[in-house]
């Protein structure tokens, strides 16, 4: 008996009121405190990506270890920063390292700083991520621009929503059509056709699994039969938590390595050396395509 009513107590505890709309008002405010900028446009930098931050100008930076209640970055090519800056004139928040269910964390946890931006002030949500590309006629360095996503751990109830919904934030059951905004998808093919992008730009369906292992031959040949065009570990509860409360998202891959399905292949596989060396490889390219989407953000 005591152990049953142990056991709910808990789970109200960490469900419900671990991270209440307060408790978030209180670490945006925090940040609202010690820096003048009022962004409307927020970044999510994938791995290998963080260099999307340090282009910035009069750059504030605030480490995930010094905001109160923040998780912290644990994985290689994730700095673990907040960092506040302007863009062309335009004010930016970027979190260059996003967090991940593997690390340890619940998955509403790993989606929480989108709620921070929220209450910040942010209105578009530009997501990245490095991913594995599973369409056969994608190749390393490709950029994906993400129409949809498959969230994977939601399939089994692991939804960044789960819990008391609380309605300042959004509706207990939101829509999830159009979650990656079809005007945004637009305003970046043209962009990137501007800047001769368009040899490397593909469009597809992004699925995100648990990981920290990657996928088994069996396991992306289940996920292409799904219609997954390519495959990572984060995202889908990022843009989930954001559109719930209202924020337009945009979102990208780069195809960082190219998923091997073939049982008894010699290839080699995806390992995080390469994802990461992808990362670092296309970064110009990638900098210059999301200064050029926030650059005509004002259009759509
Ligand atoms: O999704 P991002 O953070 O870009 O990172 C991707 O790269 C890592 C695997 O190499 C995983 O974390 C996967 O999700
Ligand atoms: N699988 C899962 N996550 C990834 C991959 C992959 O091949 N590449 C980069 N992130």
């Amino acid at each position: 008996m005591t152990s049953v009513k142990m056991f709910r107590e808990e789970s109200i505890e960490d469900v419900i009121d671990g991270y209440s709309y307060e408790r978030i008002e209180s670490i945006s405010k925090f940040l609202l405190d010690r820096t003048k900028q009022r962004p409307e446009i927020g970044i999510i930098c994938g791995t290998g990506m963080g260099g999307l931050a340090d282009m910035l100008e009069d750059k504030e930076i605030f480490p995930y270890k010094d905001i109160p209640d923040f998780p912290v970055s644990t994985v290689p090519g994730h700095s673990g920063r907040l960092v506040f800056g302007n863009l062309n004139g335009k004010s930016i928040i970027c979190m260059q390292g996003r967090f991940h269910v593997y690390e340890g964390y619940s998955v509403w946890k790993c989606a929480m700083p989108v709620r921070v931006m929220k209450l910040i002030g942010v209105k578009t949500l530009i997501v990245t991520n490095a991913a594995g590309g599973l369409n056969r006629n994608f190749t390393v360095g490709d950029i994906m621009f993400i129409k949809d996503h498959i969230n994977f751990p939601g399939f089994g109830g692991d939804n960044p929503l789960r819990g008391r919904n609380d309605d300042r934030w959004g509706p207990r059951f939101p829509p999830m059509s159009n979650a990656y905004d079809l005007g945004l998808r637009q305003l970046a093919r043209t962009v990137a056709k501007e800047l001769n992008l368009e040899k490397y730009l593909q469009e597809g369906v992004y699925c995100m699994l648990g990981g920290p292992s990657y996928e088994t031959v069996s396991e992306m040949m289940a996920l292409t039969l799904l219609g997954a065009d390519a495959v990572g570990m984060s995202t889908a509860h990022e843009v989930i938590a954001a559109r719930h409360c209202g924020i337009r998202v945009f979102g990208m891959s780069l195809i960082t390595n190219i998923c091997v399905m073939e049982h008894d292949s010699e290839k080699p596989l995806a390992n995080h050396e390469e994802v990461m060396e992808t990362g670092n490889r296309r970064r110009k390219d990638l900098e210059k395509l999301v200064t050029g989407i926030i650059m005509k953000l004002d259009t759509v």
